[in-house]
């Protein structure tokens, strides 16, 4: 069953659309990858459906029925989309588990909170530096911190916006492990990266983007042969 729905979208910005009557179906279980050249507009996809930027045209549904293109920020926050920015943006002066307390959010139930915060520990691989300010973290661990913060709100939907960016080879392949821990049968995850061999370990399936329309969909094999993705994309 598909988690989001994207349907004939279009996004104008001045005269020029950064997204052209794109239609894409991200199913629930699964992890996309959203790949292609610069400004091909995956960053304004991700800004769609979490309500940043509004649609010229065209509808994002959650689950069955919620239109997202006509609801506010906060209102898909707390329908269970989150977003992981590009630049880490954890709190600095607040211990990793208070980080994590603002992730679970005032909505969390008092019951599921120290058990959320427990898993995005684990998951996060940051169970030792609990205690430990945020603002001390490496790079790498404040950008899994900050996914353990997305994590501990419970989502339906996580958006990603290049988890790998500045990370080492070491890094990124934990990256790997982590985002793969976030998988649940009734989550959809999206991920953004330039990293191709970081996408191809990932994702399930991607869908590249060029123009503001898909150029290719499927796994990440085909992509790798499919002539105008080579030409416009990885042959680069
Ligand atoms: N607020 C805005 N005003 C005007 N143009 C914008 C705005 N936001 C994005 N654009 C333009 O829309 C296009 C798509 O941008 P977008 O950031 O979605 O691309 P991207 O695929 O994420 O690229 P990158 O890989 O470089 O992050 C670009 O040409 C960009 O300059």
């Amino acid at each position: 069953m598909s988690a989001l729905v994207v349907e004939s979208l279009s996004v104008v910005f001045g005269g020029f659309r950064a997204l052209d009557d794109l239609s894409l179906a991200i199913d629930a279980g699964e992890i996309r990858g959203v790949i292609g050249p610069n400004g091909a507009g995956k960053t304004t996809l991700l800004d769609v459906i979490s309500g940043i930027t509004r649609a010229r045209s065209g509808r994002v549904t959650l689950g069955e029925a919620i239109d997202l293109t006509r609801s506010s920020e906060a209102e898909i926050a707390r329908a269970g989309v989150r977003r992981k920015f590009q630049r880490p943006s954890v709190f600095p002066a607040l211990s990793v588990r208070e980080n994590l307390e603002i992730g679970c959010g005032a909505g969390c139930p008092p019951a599921e909170r120290s058990r959320r915060i427990v898993e995005a520990l684990t998951i996060a691989g940051l169970e030792s530096q609990a205690d430990r300010l945020a603002g001390l973290l490496a790079h790498g661990e404040k950008q899994w911190l900050e996914i353990a913060m997305v994590l501990a709100s419970d989502p339906r939907v996580i958006l990603l916006d290049e988890p790998v960016a500045g990370l080492s080879d070491e890094e990124t392949e934990r990256t790997v492990g982590l985002i793969r821990g976030l998988r649940r049968p009734d989550r959809a995850i999206v991920v953004v990266e330039h990293d191709m061999a970081f996408v191809e370990a990932v994702a399930d399936r991607v869908t590249v983007l060029h123009e503001g329309r898909t150029l290719y969909e499927g796994a990440m094999a085909g992509a790798r042969a499919a002539p105008r993705v080579i030409e416009v994309y990885l042959g680069r």
